[in-house]
């Protein structure tokens, strides 16, 4: 089987304004995949030219398999769904009532068992016969992912799901996500929340305009940062020159600020934290330090997204 979603050399142009550069990556199938991006990136053009809304100016693009063109454009569309940030419910419509009105404008068949599948997926059942406009923010979320459901879509393109939502709303909806992995269905999720992307996504793709990089989120990490160790001691070391550069593990160091009053902080780059971090510790025992803590240090995706989107922000 082919990937879930393929795209090559993508470019979309709006008169002057290139909103989309030259984009290439691919999605497999299964995969919870990110896309992340500040504002105008060209990440809703993106999801719009993959869900057959406008054409691309320029690139090919395969979609649940099959070559997205004018006379696919059908085919693709009932493989798919596409869950918008504004839900786009009738609100004097209850839940039920909206979904059959949606079933019914797709065409889809057996509507009545997909309708109660599609409500007990984002358990909602008990609500079905509520308006829309009585629902709160979340509610109403989730009955937009029942009606992106109704269609029992191959991939599903999420466009910040979780916008505007409380903690615990936004945790549900991550729950339905993750249940959507698990039934194998290609969730492709548009968001600017970073710990999201952290916590849901297989892999990760930046854009601004073009894409800046595409991976698993560790690996983005660790790319993009050197390792290194973070050292806490109960007090300053006398002489911190004479104990760090004395270890061949270590290939620089700097002061790292005190993690709390009295003690003493360091940043150590390393090649390999966990071979580095005995030897490190055996050297400060032996200088009369007393450690608190010798720790990998952990760079955030929030760091790796500023670091690639200030960069290029620095650049235009
Ligand atoms: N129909 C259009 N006509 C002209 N310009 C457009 C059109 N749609 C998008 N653009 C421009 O293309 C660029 C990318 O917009 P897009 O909506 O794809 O960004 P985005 O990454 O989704 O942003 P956000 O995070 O703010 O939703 C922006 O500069 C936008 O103004």
């Amino acid at each position: 089987m082919g990937a879930a979603v393929e795209v090559g050399g993508l470019t979309k142009r709006f008169g002057e304004r290139t909103a989309v550069a030259d984009v290439s990556f691919s999605v497999a199938r299964g995969e919870v995949f990110g896309f992340l991006g500040p504002n105008g990136a060209g990440k809703t053009t993106t999801v719009r030219i993959l869900g057959t809304l406008i054409a691309p100016t320029s690139g090919s693009v395969v979609v649940a398999g099959i070559p997205l063109s004018r006379a696919n454009e059908g085919e693709i569309r009932r493989r798919i769904s596409i869950m918008p940030e504004a839900p786009g419910l009738y609100r004097r419509l209850t839940v039920a009532e909206n979904l059959q009105f949606f079933a019914r404008l797709y065409g889809l068949p057996g509507r009545e068992a997909r309708i109660g599948r599609a409500l007990d997926a984002v358990r909602l059942r008990d609500r079905a016969d509520d308006a829309c406009g009585s629902l709160s923010k979340g509610l109403r979320q989730r009955v937009a992912l029942a009606r992106a459901l109704l269609s029992d879509p191959e991939v599903m393109f999420l466009d910040e799901p979780t916008s505007g939502l409380d903690p615990v709303a936004a945790h549900e909806v991550h729950g339905l996500i993750r249940t959507l992995r698990e039934r194998g269905v290609t969730v492709f999720l548009t968001t600017h929340r970073l710990d999201e992307a952290e916590r849901l996504c297989d892999r990760i793709a930046i854009m601004n305009t073009s894409l800046q990089t595409v991976g698993r989120p560790d690996e983005l990490r660790r790319t993009l940062f050197s390792r290194s160790l973070e050292v806490t001691t109960a007090a300053p070391l006398a002489d911190p020159g004479r104990v760090f550069t004395a270890l061949p593990a270590v290939e620089s160091w700097r002061s790292n600020g005190p993690a709390a009053e009295a003690s003493a902080g360091y940043l150590l780059a390393v090649t390999d934290p966990v071979l580095a971090a005995p030897g490190v510790t055996r050297a400060l025992v032996m200088a009369g330090a007393d450690v608190l803590s010798v720790t990998e240090s952990r760079h955030t995706l929030e760091d790796v997204y500023l670091e690639l989107v200030e960069d290029r922000e620095g650049e235009s």
